[in-house]
């Protein structure tokens, strides 16, 4: 069995430019993952669990967990030198690593240290996801905010740790997506889904259904769609909804399927982050063949403006999400982003 740390190392052929910066990067990932993922674990048994009281840039209450990842993964990123920035989804602003190595770091990282909050104290899989960059700022001089506001085409990887039945980091840095099982007696990730591939049509729909009646027309079409019977299509879909987006996601990405977060009227840009947890995701969907919209245009050509701003998000099975996009163009197209633009 192949070691996450091996893989990487016989992976750098890829990038003749490689230095080991971004293998040792990674490596500051994963050990953070690990870190978390011991505390998780026990979760029930230490101070881990419940509210801290305060409320984060979101305007959510922060969980411990939350701000117990943000810390270690920070710190992690830190103290290997090999990053000069970082946002995060606990961080209201992007913090700056300053030493005279970092600021000499060619990447930024943008991440959600843990995602799923709502599912910490009731035992339900949770995970942790990253998006990395290389900085468009001069090499040595500070990060800027414009070093996180690139497009999600521009990422030079991205990947997610999920805290289930097993703790697996699945990562793409543009050569496909590749899953990496922890050896929970050894704390050390092995090579388990070489490869992945969504597949291009699942029977699963994956949504909050409890907002239903709040959900543009396109996204209410699409679930009636879900539930009528036709055996050709193997309808009804089986509806699957963890609450924890890297569950889900990871979910549909080995047994097909789509997951939705529609805008609503009190979210008018839906609840999910652009930056740390949709640009991401649509990397990782998009290598593995499949697609990820907000319901009109590709996730990874939106330009962001904004380090905590939300987007309506449309994953999965490319033949779904195509679907999905049928019917929002045909009872919500007035709901398209440009669609006002384009009204003379
Ligand atoms: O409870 P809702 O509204 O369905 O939202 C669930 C979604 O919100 C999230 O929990 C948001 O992520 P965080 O937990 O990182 O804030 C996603 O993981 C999940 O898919
Ligand atoms: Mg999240
Ligand atoms: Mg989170």
């Amino acid at each position: 069995m192949i070691t996450l740390g091996e893989y990487i190392v016989a992976k750098q052929y890829q990038f003749p430019e490689a230095s080991g910066e971004f293998t040792r990067l990674l490596g500051s990932i994963r050990l953070a993952a690990k870190v978390v993922n011991r505390e998780i674990n026990k979760a029930g048994l230490v101070d881990i669990i419940g509210a801290t009281g305060e409320e984060n840039v979101q305007g959510e209450e922060q969980q411990k967990l939350d701000v117990y990842a943000n810390e270690k993964f920070k710190a992690a990123l830190e103290a290997r030198g090999e990053v000069c920035g970082v946002t995060t989804e606990e961080e209201e602003n992007f913090i700056i690593f300053n030493s005279k190595k970092q600021s000499h770091s060619k990447y930024v990282v943008l991440m959600d240290p843990l995602d799923g909050s709502s599912n910490i104290d009731v035992n339900v899989t949770i995970g942790t996801i990253f998006s990395i960059y290389r900085r468009i700022s001069p090499v040595g001089s500070p990060a800027t905010k414009e070093d996180f506001l690139q497009p999600g085409n521009k990422q030079v990887a991205a990947g997610y740790v999920v805290y289930g039945s097993s703790t697996m980091l699945v990562y793409t840095t543009g050569y496909g997506v590749h899953g990496f099982t922890c050896d929970p007696s050894l704390g050390v990730f092995y090579l388990s889904h070489e490869n992945m591939q969504i597949p291009a049509q699942g029977n699963i729909y994956s949504i909050n259904e409890g907002n239903y009646v709040k959900f543009p027309d396109g996204i209410k079409k699409y679930i009636k769609y879900c539930q009528e019977r036709d055996e050709q299509t193997h309808r009804p879909y089986t509806s699957r909804y963890i609450g924890s987006l890297v569950a889900d996601f990871h979910r549909n990405m080995i047994k097909g399927g789509v997951y939705m977060y529609p805008s609503f009227a009190s979210a008018p840009k839906g609840k999910l982050r652009l930056l740390y947890e949709c640009n991401p995701m649509a990397f990782l969907a998009e290598q593995a063949g499949g697609k990820a919209t907000d319901g009109y245009r590709r996730i990874l050509d939106i330009i962001p403006s904004e380090l905590h701003e939300r987007t309506p998000f449309v994953c999965g099975s490319r033949d779904m999400v195509d679907m999905v996009g049928d019917f929002m163009q045909e009872y919500s197209a007035d709901g398209h982003p440009e669609y006002h633009k384009n009204i003379k």
